[in-house]
């Protein structure tokens, strides 16, 4: 069975979020991950960390402005400073937190504009490369746009062009499989395939981004076909609950028992 990550900007958030840390580790956790860290100082969520025992699994560039729309740089135009900036601001996160994984959100953009995609690998080469030398891994996710409309990685075969155009090993792919549901369907195909590009897993049922227990789809089979392509990473919890955290969790009790 994988190892499992509660995302600690979903779930447990009945809790103020520095205190999530404590609470996924009572619950049983010994990984988070989270959308941003920057509203709270790099030394006080390394202390939570280290408190609960936890490892920092992924967190993701700073979006810009959520509340104007804002979801990332690295695919819009006229934000490449913006977006170097956004690398700057995660380091005193990364070096904190000792994370692997970074996250950079392409930002609303026209997918089909060649000219952003040259701008896309570029800074996503750009970034690629100062993380490398930290040791550090940078995570591109196709986004279904029902859940974020106008979002320029809005496809897994552009997410894998820009890969293999970029030819980075520290440049990889978070799989998201709720959004490949919503996207293409094809799920365990898919991760096949796509095993030898991908960084990072992530969960929530289909339609609903519940448990993962529920929906559409089959996670007992998922969970061993990915067992079966040896990928040794976490499996982030990335779901709204459907009725409290912890009253959720029977599925994990379940699959791991
Ligand atoms: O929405 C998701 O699935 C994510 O993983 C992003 O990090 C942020 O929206
Ligand atoms: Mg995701």
């Amino acid at each position: 069975m994988p190892r499992f990550a509660a995302n600690l900007s979903m779930m447990f958030t009945e809790w103020a979020f520095l205190d999530r840390f404590a609470a996924a580790a009572d619950a049983g956790f010994t990984a988070v991950e989270y959308l941003f860290p920057y509203d709270h100082r790099p030394d006080e969520i390394a202390k939570r960390l280290s408190a609960n025992g936890l490892t920092q699994v992924l967190f993701n560039l700073s979006p810009g402005d959520w509340a104007a729309g804002e979801r990332g740089f690295a695919a819009c135009p006229g934000r490449q400073a913006a977006f170097r900036d956004t690398v700057a601001t995660a380091f005193p996160y990364i070096v904190a937190t000792n994370v692997r994984r970074i996250h950079a959100m392409s930002g609303c953009a026209d997918p089909t504009d060649p000219k952003l995609r040259d701008l896309y690998l570029e800074n996503l080469c750009w970034a690629a490369d100062i993380l490398a030398r930290h040791d550090v891994e940078l995570l591109i996710e196709p986004i279904n746009p029902r859940d974020m409309p106008g979002y320029f990685l809005r496809d897994f075969d552009l997410a894998g062009e820009i890969l293999s155009a970029a030819a980075r090993s520290n440049l990889r792919l978070q799989f998201d499989i709720y959004h490949r549901q919503v996207l293409r369907g094809d799920v365990a195909t898919a991760l096949r395939e796509l095993m030898p590009l991908i960084g990072h897993i992530q969960i929530a049922g289909v339609p609903q981004r519940h448990e993962p227990d529920l929906g559409e789809l089959n996670y007992a089979f998922l969970f061993g076909e990915i067992d079966r392509l040896n990928y040794l990473g976490f499996i982030g919890c990335e779901y709204r609950p459907r009725a409290g955290t912890i009253e959720g969790l029977g599925w994990l009790r379940r699959m791991t028992r």
